[in-house]
């Protein structure tokens, strides 16, 4: 590789890598369904008196689904089988999920990556019939992704976030695969920022602002808000 073309890899100071793609998680960097997670979780927990506070919360967020539900009812005593708990879940999942917003700076991200012909996708912990609660009503938004991997119910996806896996598949399905060095992941979970690093990519947080600070260190960058992302810091077109 001649000097010039190294140089031209590299951007901003030489403090992040040029991308060519940009992976986004779901929920809580795109959907306000964090918070929808945590209503419905809590109205599970409250019938055997339990508290679903966020020192479970932030162990859970972005794992397959009966992974993380196991964990709050091994921490909280709940006795319950995961299939009893799955089914309280779904029979609420399509009232809480249909509350599903766009977090602050998606809509005019995801517009502008598209417009500048950037390949965008989403990696997501959710499985499918979630999925569909949470996006029916936004399905035109949507549609702008692929490929959109549900590592909950994907055959493909042996292991959840924080395992690489779910973002190595999702970069695999790109329509020409990209090195996952020149891969951008917008993430909100700390599972999620360890998944996106180990499989060799840069991750830019938008942690709540519960999150604790330590959690956060792992992240190529961490943002208050999707809107104060800058794209031309990876080498992508400016807005
Ligand atoms: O309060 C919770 N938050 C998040 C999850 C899990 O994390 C995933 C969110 O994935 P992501 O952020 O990767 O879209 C959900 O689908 C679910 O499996 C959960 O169980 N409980
Ligand atoms: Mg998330």
């Amino acid at each position: 590789m001649s000097i010039y073309m190294h140089i031209s890899k590299i951007c901003y100071l030489n403090m992040y890598r040029r991308v060519t793609h940009v992976i986004f998680d779901m929920d809580g960097l795109l959907l306000n369904t964090e918070d929808l997670y945590t209503m419905a979780f809590q109205n599970i927990c409250s019938a055997y008196g339990k508290t679903y506070d966020w020192s479970i919360k932030i162990k859970i967020m972005g794992k397959k689904p009966d992974i993380a539900a196991q964990y709050v009812l091994d921490c909280l005593e709940i006795p319950l089988t995961y299939l009893q708990w799955k089914e309280k879940f779904n029979s609420q999942m399509d009232t809480v999920f249909s509350k599903s917003k766009l977090l602050p700076g998606v809509q005019k991200l995801v517009s502008h990556l598209k417009s500048k012909g950037i390949p965008i996708a989403i990696c997501s912990g959710s499985s499918k019939a979630a999925y569909i609660a949470k996006t029916s009503h936004h399905s035109e938004f949507f549609s702008q992704f692929n490929p959109i991997v549900l590592c909950g119910d994907d055959p493909e996806v042996k292991h959840g976030k924080p395992h690489p896996e779910a973002y190595l598949v999702t970069n695999s399905r790109f329509q020409s695969p990209p090195d996952p060095e020149s891969v951008l992941v917008f993430e909100d979970a700390p599972n999620g920022v360890v998944a996106g690093i180990e499989a060799n990519m840069q991750v830019v947080m938008v942690p709540d602002q519960r999150v604790p600070k330590e959690l956060t260190d792992k992240a190529t960058l961490v943002l208050k808000s999707l809107e104060d992302f800058k794209p031309e810091l990876f080498g992508l077109p400016p807005f």
